[in-house]
């Protein structure tokens, strides 16, 4: 089939080398030029794990091309994904401007009836109002509106995206019509055939709902936990080991019940506060998704206190933080739980010297001169007063006790991504705070 991707980002490009992979010919359009500069070299502008590989797989094999012309990508295609960003506005309430304009560009550009695919995480009732949009466009042309429009959430994860979106846990397809269904169908079929999991079909305003409800939820277990690991810290229990043997439990299950510096990224954090506008528009208050934002707020400025009891004064010590990106294996630094703390530490007068393996350009382009950037991990901790752990990268889980407390000038460790064992670190004369430990 003839597909077009609006939105070549995160999102957009992995869809299209993933339908590239499975047979589709595919066109990938972006207003942005320098991205697909970079494509066009064969360049994937940012750091995903196996994604450039599949990509330039899908161009060599002539399956996939990029374009800054709307009307090159959209002429002539049976399936339009819309993958453009739905950024929060300064109200927390989503911003559709980008999708609005995607979807205007399919109506101008679109030379035959196409099946609009939402890609990127909506509100529930988008889908009817781009259709409605769509209609007045066509009728103000004297056409009759004959594109499809259908919700098909993304639930890739950031780091392993690739893997996520060739072999998904579930497709969600949501459509008004059996022709719709029809095509969607169509298009899974190649990567049904080779990985067996559910195919959700339903309507439109489910499938939108599904995909904020399932965020909601991820972010819940994850205040969840953390807001025992607060008990635990009070009390002397462990919280690893009770995640763990919650986990035990199917019904509870294992994921998502890592405690440490809260939830970032591009998507919990707009999509909760997201879910509570769309909830609160139509008069439900969602007060449980309130209580998960405030205990995310708290987890996020847990190493910040912990630095204060350990060390007292924090701005006149050298503090290194270790992990930027919002989670491992990715660059992205958008809403990372990091922001914060370094933030809270350039505010403080303290020297900080951070590491990260990847988002040393993006911290680079935040903090400028105001933070010292360490190529090495022991760059930044050797001298320093103290080291936090704001992302799990498995390199951090090398360095032994016994060459940090060698590499620190005090011996404090603030551990908020739970890297290394509490026992082990304290055997070695280190002063710890381990998230969810005494
Ligand atoms: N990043 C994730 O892990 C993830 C996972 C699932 C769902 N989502 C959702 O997918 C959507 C996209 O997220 P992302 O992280 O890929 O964003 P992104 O910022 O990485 O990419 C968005 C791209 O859209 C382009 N764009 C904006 N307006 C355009 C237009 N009118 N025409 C063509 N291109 C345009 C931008 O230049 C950018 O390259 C969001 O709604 C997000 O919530 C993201
Ligand atoms: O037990 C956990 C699991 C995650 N996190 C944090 O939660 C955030 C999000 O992590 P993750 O969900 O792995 O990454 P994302 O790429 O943001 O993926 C989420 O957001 C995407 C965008 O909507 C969805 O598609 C995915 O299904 C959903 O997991 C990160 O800061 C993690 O450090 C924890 O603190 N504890």
């Amino acid at each position: 089939m003839n597909v077009a991707v609006i939105g070549v980002g995160h999102v957009g490009l992995v869809t299209a080398a993933t339908m590239a992979k499975i047979g589709h010919n595919v066109i990938g359009f972006d207003i942005d030029e320098s991205k697909i500069e970079s494509l066009r070299t064969g360049v994937v502008p940012f750091h995903e794990p196996g994604l450039q590989e599949l990509f330039v797989e899908g161009m060599e094999a002539g399956r996939i091309r990029v374009t800054t012309e709307a009307a090159e990508a959209l002429g002539d295609v049976d399936v339009v994904f819309i993958c453009v960003g739905t950024p929060r506005k300064e109200d927390g309430s989503p911003n559709l401007s980008y999708v609005q304009a995607a979807a205007a560009m399919v109506s101008t550009h679109a030379t035959r009836p196409t099946v609009v695919v939402e890609k990127s995480t909506v509100p529930v009732q988008t889908g009817e109002r781009i259709r409605q949009a769509l209609t007045l466009q066509a009728q103000s042309r004297g056409e009759a509106l004959a594109h499809d429009v259908v919700s098909n959430p993304e639930f890739l994860k950031e780091g392993t995206a690739v893997e996520d979106t060739l072999y998904p846990d579930r497709i969600v397809v949501g459509a008004d019509s059996p022709a719709a269904h029809g095509v969607m169908r169509r298009l899974y079929e190649p990567q049904l055939a080779n990985h067996d999991c559910p195919y959700v079909a339903t309507d439109v305003k489910t499938a939108e709902l599904i995909k904020h409800a399932s965020n909601a939820f991820l972010a819940t277990k994850i205040s969840f936990i953390n807001a025992v690991a607060r008990i635990c810290e009070a009390t002397g229990a462990d919280v690893q080991t009770v995640a763990d043997a919650m986990g035990h439990d199917v019904r509870i299950g294992r994921h998502f019940l890592n405690a440490g510096l809260g939830y970032g990224g591009s998507c919990f954090p707009k999509d909760v506060e997201a879910f509570i506008h769309i909830a609160a528009d139509i008069g439900y208050d969602f007060g449980m998704l309130r209580e998960t934002e405030r205990i995310n707020r708290e987890a996020k400025r847990w190493p910040i206190g912990q630095l204060r009891r350990l060390l007292w004064n924090i701005g006149d010590k050298t503090i290194a933080v270790l992990g930027v990106s919002f989670k491992p294996h990715t660059d992205d630094i958008r809403d990372a739980p990091a922001l914060e703390v370094i933030d809270a530490l350039v505010a403080e007068g303290s020297t900080v010297r951070v590491h990260d393996p990847v988002a040393l350009p993006h911290v680079a382009e935040r903090w400028g001169r105001s933070v010292v950037l360490c190529e090495t991990a022991e760059d930044a901790v050797r001298g320093a007063h103290a080291v936090v752990t704001c992302t799990e990268w498995p390199e951090y889980g090398k360095i032994s006790p016994a060459q940090l407390a060698d590499w620190l000038e005090f011996p404090v460790v603030v551990d908020a991504r739970k890297v290394w064992d509490v026992d082990e670190l304290t055997a070695q004369g280190l002063n710890v705070a381990s998230v969810g430990r005494q």
